[in-house]
């Protein structure tokens, strides 16, 4: 039994499609969670797929990756720019970690230029939608440990 990815994602992003179309796509998180469950598929990957408005349940489920999963991609939205809760999560976890942004936040307001996620992130990927959670498991396909 493979352990899964952790697909992590965090406030606001349950409103996908709806919320600031213009900014976040017209992609709901529903529809994203089925794009990465069939590219996974190819891959020879698992996921576990989570949402959540509350930083305390994102350090959870980052917690219980940490023990059960063998990778995290991260969108951890709003949080991104303020929580060291995740960042602190994210640190005590050595599984390899992709942080995602559906938007270019580097285009954006300037408090959204700043991660705490990315002390702790192999890499970003952000700026290409829906297409970034495709284009983060390809990048942590090669990051994760054999044994997982
Ligand atoms: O582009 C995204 O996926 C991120 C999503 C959010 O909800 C914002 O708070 C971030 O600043 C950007």
């Amino acid at each position: 039994m493979t352990k899964p990815v952790y697909i992590l994602n965090g406030p606001n992003l349950n409103l996908l499609g709806q919320r600031q179309p213009e900014i976040y796509g017209a992609t709901t998180l529903e529809d994203i969670k089925s794009l990465c469950d069939n590219h996974a598929a190819t891959l020879g990957l698992e996921i576990a797929f989570h949402q959540s408005n509350h930083e305390g349940v994102l350090v959870d489920w980052i917690q219980e990756a940490r023990v059960k999963g063998c990778g995290i991609i991260l969108n951890a939205a709003a949080y991104t720019h303020t929580s060291v809760a995740i960042l602190d999560a994210l640190l005590a976890s050595d599984l390899p970690i992709i942080e995602v942004h559906l938007s270019n936040i580097h285009q954006r307001d300037t408090f959204r230029h700043h991660s705490y996620v990315s002390k702790a992130a192999k890499g970003m990927i952000c700026g290409f939608g829906a297409q970034g959670y495709i284009l983060a498991l390809d990048a942590l396909k090669p990051l994760i440990a054999p044994s997982s």
